[in-house]
Formats: C-alpha cells, sequence, structure tokens
C-alpha cells in the first residue's frame, strides 16, 4: 500500500508522517510532498527511524513522482487559521490549493482514495470533487473530508467530564466540520448528563478549534492532535482496503437526505466506503442542532462547487 501526503513539511504533514512511518503495516511505502524546501530533509530524518516502511521526500516540481502508484492520498496542504479567522477565512488561498492538487491527482492516480483536511473542509471535498467529476474520475467512495479531529475530541472531553477511559466512548459526529456543522451525538452514549451540560459539551466541541487557535496565539491551529486524528483515519482506511471492517465517521457524497456532502459512520471495505451507516435515533435538541446546520453547510458545499465551474 502506497500512502502519499501532500503538504508534508507542515505542522500536521510532519506529526501525521511520523505517526505512519512507524504504525503502518511493513512493506507500505510512504511519499512525502510539500512545495518547502524542507520536504526531503524532513523525509530523511524519518527514514532513520527502523520501521519496514519504506518513505521517500519530495520537493515541488516532484508531485507527480510522489503520486505515482498511490492507494490513498492524504492532503493537509494549505493555511491555518489565526485568532479571529473562521475557517472559511482560509477559501482565498486553500481553494486554489486544493484545485490544483485534486488535478494533478486525476491526472497521475486517479482511483486512488483520497483524504482532505484542507480547511474550509466542508467547501474543499466538494472543491475535489468537481475536479474529479471534471476529469471523469470521481469515485464518491474514495472521497472523504477528514473530521475524525471532532470524534477524537468528542470521545477525550466527555470522558473527561464522567470519568471514563476515552476508549471507552464511542460516539457520532455528524454534519461538516465548522462550528454549528459539527454535532456530536452525545444522546446516544446513554451518560447521565443534564440537558444544559449536553448543550455545553456540543458547544465545546464545537469550538475546540478555536480554541487550539486562540491558546497557539498566532502560531497556527491544531497540528498533533489533527496528526493523530487523520493517521486513525488513514490506518482504519488501510485495514479496510486490505479486507477488513471497519466502521469510521467522515464526511462523504453519501446520498445523505441533508445534503449531498454530510458527516457520518461508514463501514469501510476494500473500495474504501461499503455502506453508509445510518446515525441511528437523535434527541430534540441533536434534530434542532441539524435542522439549524443546514442553510450553513448547503452553502458551503454550493460555494466549493461554483468555484471550479466557474
Ligand atoms: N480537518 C481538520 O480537522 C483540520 C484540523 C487542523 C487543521 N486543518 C487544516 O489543515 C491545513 C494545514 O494546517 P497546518 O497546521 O499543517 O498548516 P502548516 O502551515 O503548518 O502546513 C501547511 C503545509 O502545506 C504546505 N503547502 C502549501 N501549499 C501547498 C501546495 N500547493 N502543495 C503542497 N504543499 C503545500 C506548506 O508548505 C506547509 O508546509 C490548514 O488548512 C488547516 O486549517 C484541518
Ligand atoms: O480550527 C481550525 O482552524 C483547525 C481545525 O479545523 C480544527 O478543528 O482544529
Amino acid at each position: 500500500m502506497k500512502v502519499a501526503v501532500l503538504g508534508a513539511a507542515g505542522g500536521i504533514g510532519q506529526a501525521l508522517s511520523l505517526l505512519l512511518k512507524t504504525q503502518l503495516p511493513a512493506g507500505s511505502e510512504l511519499a512525502l510532498y510539500d512545495i518547502a524546501p524542507v520536504t526531503p530533509g524532513v523525509a530523511k530524518d524519518l527514514s532513520h527511524i527502523p520501521t519496514a516502511v519504506a518513505i521517500d521526500g519530495f520537493g515541488k516540481d516532484d508531485l507527480h513522482k510522489a503520486l505515482e502508484g498511490a492507494d490513498i492520498v492524504l492532503i493537509p496542504a494549505g493555511v491555518p487559521r489565526k485568532p479571529g479567522m473562521d475557517r472559511a477565512d482560509l477559501f482565498n488561498v486553500n481553494a486554489g490549493v486544493v484545485k490544483h492538487l485534486a488535478e494533478q491527482i486525476a491526472d497521475v492516480c486517479p482511483t486512488a482514495a483520497v483524504c482532505i483536511i484542507t480547511n474550509p473542509v466542508n467547501t474543499t471535498v466538494a472543491i475535489a470533487a468537481e475536479v474529479f467529476k471534471a476529469k471523469g474520475c470521481y469515485n464518491k467512495s474514495k472521497l472523504f473530508g477528514v473530521t475524525t479531529l471532532d470524534v477524537i475530541r468528542a470521545e477525550t472531553f466527555i470522558a473527561e467530564a464522567k470519568g471514563l477511559n476515552p476508549a471507552d466512548v464511542n460516539i457520532n459526529v455528524i454534519g461538516g466540520h465548522s462550528g454549528v456543522t459539527i454535532l456530536p451525538l452525545i444522546s446516544q452514549l446513554g451518560l447521565d448528563f443534564t440537558a444544559e451540560e449536553i448543550e455545553a459539551m456540543t458547544v465545546r466541541i464545537q469550538n475546540a478549534g478555536t480554541e487550539v487557535v486562540e491558546a497557539k496565539a498566532g502560531g497556527g491551529s491544531a497540528t498533533l492532535s489533527m496528526g493523530q486524528a487523520a493517521a486513525r483515519f488513514c490506518l482504519s482506511l488501510v485495514k479496510a482496503m486490505n479486507g477488513e471492517n471497519v466502521v469510521e465517521c467522515a464526511y462523504v457524497d453519501g446520498g445523505s437526505d441533508h445534503a449531498e456532502f454530510f458527516a457520518q459512520p461508514l463501514r469501510l471495505g476494500t473500495n474504501g466506503v461499503e455502506e453508509v451507516l445510518g446515525y441511528g435515533q437523535i434527541s430534540a435538541f441533536e434534530k434542532d442542532a441539524l435542522e439549524g446546520m443546514l442553510d450553513t453547510l448547503k452553502g458551503d458545499i454550493a460555494k466549493g462547487v461554483e468555484f471550479v465551474k466557474s
């Protein structure tokens, strides 16, 4: 299995590449690509870790070499937020970055599974889909917006609040990946939360990215927890593509009645999404939150479609 990381020299890219170098199955290949000149050095550095994962670094003119034969492409390339910005404020730079990278993926490894981390995820996934449609290689079962950070945050915060082991908290987070579009289904856990506590916990999970941006005080957004989240999603996908059944939430074109792209639990398999799973019973509070997010989510998606079509 070959995994390519585009944006591999950045804060997420380096953390993610380290986790993949140490955790991908023996015999895997890892290709690191970034426009930053340090990229071959990042790969050289990681290559001294004694695992049976082959690693190579590719500088700005060698994107095609990085992508050749890739089975999975992870994209954390682009600019992060600073305090006072919304994820949507990243659109002007990151829309073009994702469009360009998706075009190259379509040309070089059109059957790869593509996992987009670059914000605004609600919009950049729609951009990639439109590029693939225009290039005639769109496979909705193999395009993912990575929302695993919302899931691991929910697991962490809920475990802390209830004195549980985070490994024992398994929660679905549905919708999208920004503000009100992030909806953790806390009611399904059957834990002893009051309505006020559920509301406060929901808001905390929705604003957790901003919590990190503010704490980093201009030095970027979540990188280490995102590296862990993306590694978890990638390793689940690798397992699934190797024949195991795995369930993860991600933002996909899954035939949702709510919006063209929607984050929900998925059964992953050899061909990417094998089955879009229902998200089950939700509370009145969650129903309201779901209704309330849809205009924002649909607007974010339309912006991506428009960007490619115009
Ligand atoms: N999906 C999520 O949950 C989630 C979580 C955290 C951050 N993010 C997003 O991930 C992105 C990256 O964040 P970061 O903290 O790693 O930023 P960073 O600035 O540390 O790293 C970004 C890297 O992308 C590279 N890059 C820029 N344009 C490129 C191109 N055209 N091709 C290849 N590489 C390119 C840069 O050289 C840099 O090394 C941001 O958009 C951020 O908002 C998403
Ligand atoms: O908040 C951000 O800008 C980065 C990321 O989307 C996050 O949720 O941490």
